[in-house]
């Protein structure tokens, strides 16, 4: 073994402790052996060239520069993608969340093609007629045609039915005139659609034969093919600098009473007919939404993923990292050893379990949903909607909070840019706002829990996600307090009835003093998102729980262990945050929560010698991971020192601004 790819001494040490099979979590994880081994054949494959490292990392690359070169390695990756790795999986595979994870070894930071893929691509998928899917989405998957998603305005985001580009539609010619009338209809963020896209969906609201009939979605070409200018009556640019996603290129888009062909209204869902004709085909009004409700159900995953990536290294940085003395004259401990960072750090392995199993259980909802809907059976999205934006508003969220506190833990070394945690923050703490605001998300559950609230109180048994509503009008009093998990969830879906609850007095008792039913609502949104945030708390717990349960049946014993070690210790967790609650909702005594806090720093000792193991079962790769810090090998010092040499800065022994401006500075007089 040559010393650049010796393994740092402690961190051989961590996996010799390891004491259970890393491979069978991997599985686990994954979703199945077989699934990870496609993984690993797809990251063989696309990796094979060693994912095209720049030579100068992009940190240093002015905003031209940057751009170019991740459009440069989004055309090589693209092209691996097409013509290696679809070899092997097929095509079918083509938005597999693994091609979007490997792609992540040539980007620090975004690909300028991701919501061509994210979002225009699905958009087709979702929004277009068979016959329109014919047309546009063999060139979208070939990228013979790239496209964003131009939805938000410079005026509006969250409220798409004050969005104003019009899109009306003229019989004589059999053309839609997109035009924005004023400052505030520009369209504004969408990426890729700055300086990449030449076609996008445009969001727009459909007139016809006099009348607005809300927004819909349209296939608009906003570039020339061979010239790449923007057609006559498009104005498009890039928006400028931003906290992240500095190259995705977001822009912005204006039209000038600009014509599109009648065919390019995406009609899967309502259709315009030669004379104006305006036909509604859905059996729901909100289907226009689709796209946002696919990519809210992916978020869940992509939280899931970056927190793996950020625990990943913060983890092995604190097993390689040796800082103060726990006796006068004792050798210093690996940080890993405070229990203070194990506080900061197992709870993050633990979320990332935990957002995981969500995901694919939420997929898995989604996926049902959908072939419920293509029976003409809508009844599920309701449900589908409420738990799609409370997990996309929470698993966000508590990432972003998480990715922060990784950073944290690494120290100085945490700021610097080649640790890559401030890129995966910058990136992640996005999600928190895109596709849906924090807040708003929670809101829009807590209208379908008060709905499920109602129900229950008229005695109708409601949908299993809200079934513990039913429980709350059999039981009376305070739950009472039980240690174990099935206890603790239970307690947790006490909590939320008895948070719904409160808001329905709430808005009842306002109602009953006068207020109308939208004043009502407004005064009582700081309890609704409270309220929705609890539910949706108690239904991680619960599904990460009964998923640990079912998938390690036929696990070895030592892998139960520390998978069930590890969701004790989220319960625990999360029971300790919310002891207010607790208090409020249940029996628990001043005793249960000594005991509580007993055994979460009893579980932080157990998880300790297994926490390496725990993270290289996330199995992600170096190119992957883009550390300095949370590198296999654990050599930290090293790559912070060849990163070093990278350093534009270090070319020169004295920098010229030395003679233009320090010296002269030097030499005057006061
Ligand atoms: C590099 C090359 C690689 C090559 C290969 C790689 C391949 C890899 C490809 C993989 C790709 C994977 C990508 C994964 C990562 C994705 C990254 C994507 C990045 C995205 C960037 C960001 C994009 C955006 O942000 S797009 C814009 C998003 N905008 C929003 O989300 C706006 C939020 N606002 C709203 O949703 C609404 O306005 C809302 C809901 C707040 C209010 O709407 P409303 O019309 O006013 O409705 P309201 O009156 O409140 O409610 C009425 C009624 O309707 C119900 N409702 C609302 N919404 C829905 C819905 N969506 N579905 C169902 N029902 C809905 C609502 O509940 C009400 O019901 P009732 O209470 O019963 O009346
Ligand atoms: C990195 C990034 C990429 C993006 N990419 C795209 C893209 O590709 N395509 C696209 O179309 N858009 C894109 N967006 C836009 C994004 O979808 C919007 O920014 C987002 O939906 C929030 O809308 P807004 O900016 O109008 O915020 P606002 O709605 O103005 O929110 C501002 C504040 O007001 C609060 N608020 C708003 N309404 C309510 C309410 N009803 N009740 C209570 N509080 C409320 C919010 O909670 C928030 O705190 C992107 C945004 C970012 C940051």
């Amino acid at each position: 073994m040559t010393s650049k790819n010796k393994i740092n001494e402690d961190l051989a040490n961590e996996r010799r402790k390891c004491n259970f099979n890393i491979e069978e979590v991997t599985y686990i994880l994954d979703g199945g052996k077989e699934k990870t081994l496609q993984r690993k054949k797809i990251e063989d494959v696309a990796l094979n060239g060693g994912a095209s490292v720049d030579d100068i990392p992009e940190e240093y690359l002015s905003a031209r520069e940057r751009y170019e070169n991740a459009i440069r390695k989004s055309c090589i990756y693209t092209n691996i993608v097409k013509n290696e790795v679809l070899e092997i999986t097929g095509i079918e595979n083509y938005g597999s969340p693994v091609l979007r994870r490997t792609g992540d070894a040539f980007f620090k930071d975004i690909s300028p093609f991701m919501l061509h893929l994210g979002m225009f691509v699905p958009s087709i998928i979702g929004q277009c007629t068979a016959e329109q899917q014919a047309t546009w989405l063999p060139r979208a998957l070939d990228m013979k045609i790239i496209g964003a998603y131009a939805q938000t305005e410079l005026g509006h985001g969250t409220f798409i039915r004050g969005l104003e580009t019009t899109a009306t539609y003229d019989p004589e010619t059999e053309e839609f005139v997109l035009h924005s009338p004023t400052i505030t209809s520009y369209k504004w963020w969408a990426g890729g659609l700055g300086r990449t896209a030449n076609h996008c969906t445009v969001v727009a609201q459909l007139y016809t034969q006099g009348k607005c009939h809300g927004t819909h979605l349209f296939i608009v070409q906003i570039r020339d093919l061979e010239t790449h200018m923007p057609l006559p009556g498009v104005k498009v640019g890039e928006i400028g600098p931003r906290m992240g996603f500095n190259t995705a290129d977001n822009g912005f888009l204006g039209f000038n009473n600009y014509r599109i062909p009648r065919m390019n209204m995406m009609m899967k869902n309502a259709q315009v007919l030669k004379d104006g004709t305006y036909v509604k085909a859905a059996r729901h009004g909100k289907l226009t939404y689709g796209t946002m409700v696919f990519v809210r159900v992916t978020l869940v995953g992509e939280a899931s993923f970056n927190l793996a990536k950020a625990v990943t290294i913060a983890v092995r940085y604190s097993a390689v990292r040796r800082q103060s003395e726990l006796r006068p004259g004792s050798i210093e401990p690996q940080i890993l050893d405070y229990p203070t960072q194990q506080h900061k750090l197992f709870i993050c392995i633990a979320t990332a379990h935990a957002f995981q199993l969500t995901a694919s259980w939420l997929w898995n909802t989604f996926t049902a949903v959908q072939a419920e809907m293509k029976k003409g059976n809508v009844d599920t999205l309701p449900e589908l909607h409420a738990l799609s934006s409370c997990l996309k508003a929470l698993s966000t969220s508590d990432a972003t909070a998480y990715i922060e506190q990784c950073r944290f833990a690494c120290g100085g070394h945490g700021y610097m840019l080649s640790s890559n945690l401030p890129f995966l923050y910058a990136f992640v703490v996005a999600t928190r706002t895109y596709e849906g605001d924090y807040t708003v998300l929670l809101l829009q559950t807590a209208r379908f829990l008060v709905k499920a609230w109602e129900q229950a109180e008229s005695g109708k048994v409601v949908t299993p996600t809200v079934a513990y509503l039913n429980r709350h009008f059999t039981t009376n009093g305070k739950m009472i307090w039980d240690n174990s998990p099935e206890g603790i969830i239970r307690v947790f879906q006490s909590v939320a009835a008895g948070k719904i609850s409160l808001c329905v007095r709430s808005i009842r008792n306002r109602i009953t003093s006068g207020m109308d039913h939208e004043d009502a609502w407004l005064m009582t949104t700081v309890q609704l998102v409270n309220a929705a945030e609890a539910h949706c708390r108690s239904v991680i717990l619960h599904t990460y729980w009964n998923e640990i349960v079912r998938l390690t049946k036929h696990s070895s014993d030592n892998v139960k262990t520390v998978l069930n070690q590890l969701v004790m210790l989220y319960l625990t967790y999360w029971a300790l945050e919310r002891t207010g609650d607790l208090l409020r909702y249940s029996t628990i005594s001043e005793n249960d929560i000594d005991l509580l806090q007993r055994q979460y720093e009893e579980l932080l000792v157990k998880i300790r010698p297994n926490a390496v193991g725990l993270v290289d079962a996330f199995d992600i790769r170096d190119e992957i991971l883009q550390s300095t810090l949370g590198s296999y090998d654990g050599r930290v010092y090293e790559r912070l020192m060849e990163e070093v040499q990278k350093n534009p800065l270090n070319k020169e022994p004295v920098d010229p601004s030395f003679h233009k401006y320090l010296k002269p500075l030097m030499k005057s007089k006061i």
